[in-house]
């Protein structure tokens, strides 16, 4: 039976880029940086954090900083109401002529911030999800500080876990030695993320953006550079990594990035029930899961993406891109979910014949917590 959902229509919204990292880490400069260059004159940005900068031929909104702990301490569901009216508003005053027509948006968080629910807003309010989409988030790591904030803050972490492009500040303010092992912790950390030095003048636009699925050359779906599916090292490299060190305290140790692969076609019941557990039981652990699916309900390729317990709503692409084979490729960052944990839950549910059945699959992941 053949189902539809609706095209992925990325190429018609605004591209929307996060620029996120720990106090200090570089963000602002980057930002002002990245204003001065002549392809972003058209941009608008939205700093979150209280007061606002003026900046000339710009367009610089503050939305106040209004994070709601919930007892327990998940923030991560909580949809910003002022992130969505301040974004609801300049796209109101654009169409009113009110201000320029920017092409681009920059929104930079505080050094705190969790950026997933930034990433919520962007991907699921039901207006802006029609206009904008998330085109890349940009983490900026500092080269002096940035192993021991790794250790210590889990924000830093999480920031660099869910990031598409981590940039190296302060690089000259360090040595080449240290410089490799913050290299070297990231690629293990977020092995798909593109590392950029903050130094990188001629290439920085071009390889700071452009993260989503979508080719803009081409303006066609380019799957292979949005999954990345390849950097993702075998799930024993990385235990093998962490017994060689002494480490005590490590946030990213908890962190386990990889890509599922299945090539048989699976039913919509199975893919829902599978993300349902896993966000219903371990939302707060997926820190970001994107992937292109192979249904049996279409043969169009469904993509699929989710940070923490909230996921787009399916889209499919116009058909299978070139280079890429007819079958699911998911990629998770998760916190203490190993891959066998995943793929065990997946084959039970691929393979239950009740709901009953269907439910064991959650207790794997119960066992596992
Ligand atoms: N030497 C050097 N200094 C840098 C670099 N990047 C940022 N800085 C300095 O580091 C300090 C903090 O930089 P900001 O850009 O304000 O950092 P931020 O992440 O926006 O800071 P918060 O908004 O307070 O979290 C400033 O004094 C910058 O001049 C760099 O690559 N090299």
């Amino acid at each position: 039976m053949q189902q539809q959902l609706p095209i992925d229509n990325a190429l018609n919204r605004l591209p929307t880029a996060i620029i996120t990292g720990f106090l200090g880490s570089g963000k602002t400069t980057l930002l002002n940086k990245l204003l001065k260059h002549p392809n972003l004159k058209n941009t608008a940005v939205i700093i979150n954090e209280f007061g606002s900068v003026s900046l000339d031929h710009l367009l610089v909104q503050a939305a106040t900083e209004d994070i709601v702990v919930i007892d327990g301490g998940c923030v991560c569901c909580t949809i910003r109401g002022d992130l969505v009216e301040t974004l609801q508003g300049l796209f109101a005053k654009r169409s009113a002529g009110e201000i320029p027509c920017f092409d681009r948006l920059l929104i930079e968080t505080t050094g705190l911030a969790d950026p997933a629910p930034i990433i919520h807003t962007i991907m699921n309010d039901t207006v802006l999800r029609n206009i904008i989409q998330l085109d890349s988030v940009i983490t900026t790591i500092d080269c002096v500080y940035g192993l021991r904030q790794l250790e210590e803050h889990y924000e830093t972490t999480k920031q660099a876990a869910v990031a598409d492009r981590l940039v190296l500040t302060k690089i000259e303010l360090t040595n080449a030695e240290q410089i490799e092992r913050l290299k070297h912790r990231l690629q293990r950390l977020n092995p798909a993320a593109l590392q950029i030095e903050s130094t990188e003048d001629n290439l920085i636009i071009e390889r700071l953006f452009h993260a989503g699925l979508y080719n803009p050359q081409t303006k066609t779906p380019d799957v292979v550079a949005w999954l990345q599916a390849e950097t993702y090292p075998d799930v024993h490299d990385i235990h093998e990594h962490h017994h060689t060190h002494n480490e005590t305290i490590r946030h990213d140790k908890y962190i386990q990035s990889y890509c599922i692969e299945y090539n048989e076609p699976l039913s919509w019941v199975v893919l829902n029930r599978w993300f349902q557990q896993l966000t219903a039981l371990r939302g707060k652990d997926l820190l970001r899961v994107k992937g292109i699916v192979y249904t049996k309900e279409t043969d169009l390729p469904v993509i699929v993406q989710g940070v923490q317990h909230i996921f787009q709503p399916p889209t499919t692409l116009p058909q299978w891109p070139p280079n890429t084979p007819k079958a699911s490729r998911i990629v998770f960052i998760t916190r203490n979910i190993q891959k066998p944990v995943i793929e065990r839950m997946l084959a039970v549910l691929v393979n239950s014949k009740s709901y009953v059945e269907a439910c064991q699959a959650a207790l794997i992941l119960l066992e596992c917590a």
